[in-house]
């Protein structure tokens, strides 16, 4: 099948590669010239785990090719998947000017392309596919931007993308559900073809009407923030009532109504997806005077957690109210990307916290496996990057722990102590034992358990 993909973010890219190494053709399209420039040197743009491999053997047989020519790009394409951002705009709706615009470009390339659908012989109508996440509505709304520039027939559906960054070749090759929402049993018969080498394992394809589809995507990003709150707002209980949120975790999690994934407290949730679409949910219910009152208080407190973890370095460092002075005091980072396998920086816990260091007056030293790049866009040159996990902790005042990479699992507690000016550690992912850490010899926080104070 011939196939454009619209945009060459995390969406656009992956899915892009994973339907060209299933023998599709398919041609990336994108805006940014230095984007198709890097991928058309066989770059990456992004951090993904196991992305340059598949990249480049598709690139190499011939099937997948990247471009900023518009009417190439759509002119021969059969079937056109949206990827492009939906970011939230200042009232925290989903910004669809990327999307509006695409299918601006959509509707003049399928107008000025030849033949009854665009397709020159070929009287089969091409699919336009949202692929972002998008509010219920938009698929009419790109119907109607696109019907606005031809009178020739097009389909339009929506397949919306449950992908996690650090994991999204795999996610994308075994999706636990693909969603279809059609307008047509022939956009749904062509559709089902293309993911059918996706779901060999009897993983469902649903099809169902366009409003749904749409539907589904914000339910099931809401349901999981839901949880993430849940648990977050369960470990600021169990901090005040001396219990213990990973045995309450534990006992909750083995009832099998609750099920064990998605629980885990911490700094709250961050990326490019939950915080945006949470909002963006909150909004389509704002729009139809219907509040949504249980995700208002998901986004609450989620904002609150990262405030709570801030607090807790304040009553270490400072008088007891108000921000504590860090002037004079290093602080080291343990990871900037929003979660580990990625070097997205997008709603990153870690960057709220180090500019709350900052503007307390402390120097602080980061250390990422692969985000550097990324978050030198955003912080620049206020803070230190260390090359090595260790440089961090050297002359350190506190160590925060920002980010569950694997690297910052199991340390050398001894050798980090040796080289702290003061053995403080700030764990926001509870990735050490508190037990463990009083008998190193730490002062030591982490999220819903005792914490430990020499
Ligand atoms: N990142 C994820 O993990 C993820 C997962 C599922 C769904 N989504 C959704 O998918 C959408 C894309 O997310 P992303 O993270 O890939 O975004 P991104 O910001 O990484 O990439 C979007 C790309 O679209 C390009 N673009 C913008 N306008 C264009 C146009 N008119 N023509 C061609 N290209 C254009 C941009 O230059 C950019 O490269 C969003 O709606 C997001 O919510 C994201
Ligand atoms: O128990 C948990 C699980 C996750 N998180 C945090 O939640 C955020 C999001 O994590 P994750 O969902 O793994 O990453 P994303 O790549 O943002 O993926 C989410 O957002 C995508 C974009 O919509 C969807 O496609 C995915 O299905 C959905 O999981 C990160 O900050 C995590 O640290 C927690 O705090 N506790």
């Amino acid at each position: 099948m011939r196939i454009t993909m619209v945009g060459t973010g995390y969406v656009g890219l992956v899915t892009g590669t994973c339907l060209s190494n299933t023998g599709n053709d398919v041609t990336c399209l994108d805006v940014d010239p230095a984007k198709i420039e890097k991928l058309n040197r066989g770059e990456s743009p992004i951090y993904e785990p196991g992305l340059d491999e598949l990249l480049e053997r598709n690139k190499a047989a011939g099937r997948l090719a990247f471009t900023l020519d518009k009417a190439a790009a759509y002119g021969p394409a059969e079937v056109i998947f949206i990827c492009v951002g939906t970011p939230s705009d200042e009232q925290g709706r989903a910004d669809l000017k990327y999307v509006l615009a695409a299918a601006r470009d959509i509707g003049d390339a399928i107008e000025s392309a030849e033949g009854p659908t665009g397709l020159g012989a070929s009287d089969k109508a091409k699919i336009v596919i949202v692929k972002s996440t998008v509010p219920v509505g938009t698929n009419a709304k790109v119907r109607a931007e696109i019907a606005s520039r031809t009178s020739k027939p097009f389909h339009m559906a929506s397949n919306p993308e449950f992908l996690k960054e650090g994991a999204a070749i795999n996610d994308f090759n075994k999706p636990d559900r693909v969603v279809l929402g059609v307008d047509s049993e022939d956009a749904g018969s062509r559709l089902r073809d293309l993911y059918a080498p996706f779901v060999r394992q009897g993983n469902p394809i649903f099809t169902m009407d366009i409003p749904s589809a749409e539907m589904v995507k914000y339910a099931s990003n809401a349901m999981l923030a839901t949880k993430i709150s849940f648990i977050n707002e369960i470990a600021g209980l169990c901090e005040l009532y001396g219990a213990d949120v990973d045995e309450v975790r534990r006992g909750m999690c083995a009832d099998a109504r609750i099920g064990n994934k998605f629980l885990y407290p911490g700094l709250g949730y961050g990326g490019s997806c939950f915080p945006k679409d949470v909002l963006a949910c909150i909004s389509m219910g704002d729009e139809v005077n219907r509040p949504t009152d249980l995700l208002a208080a998901v986004h609450k407190v989620n904002q609150d957690q990262r405030i709570r973890f801030l607090e807790k370095v304040d009553a270490h460092f400072g008088s007891g109210s108000g921000p504590a002075d860090l002037s004079g005091m290093r602080i080291g980072v343990w990871g900037i990307a929003f979660k580990p396998g990625t070097d997205d920086i997008r709603e990153a816990p870690s960057i709220t916290l180090m500019k709350a260091l900052l503007e307390r007056g402390a120097e602080v030293v980061a250390h990422d496996p692969v985000a550097f790049e990324t978050c030198r866009g955003v912080m620049g040159d206020s803070i230190t990057y260390a090359g090595g996990m260790l440089d961090v902790v050297e002359g350190a005042d506190a160590l925060l722990v920002c980010t569950d990479w694997d690297e910052y699992k199991h340390p050398d507690f001894g050798a980090i102590r040796a080289k702290m000016r003061a053995p403080v550690v700030f764990d926001g992912r509870n990735l050490y034992r508190p037990a463990s850490m009083r008998e190193a010899g730490f002062v030591y926080h982490s999220v819903g358990r005792e914490a430990v104070t020499g």
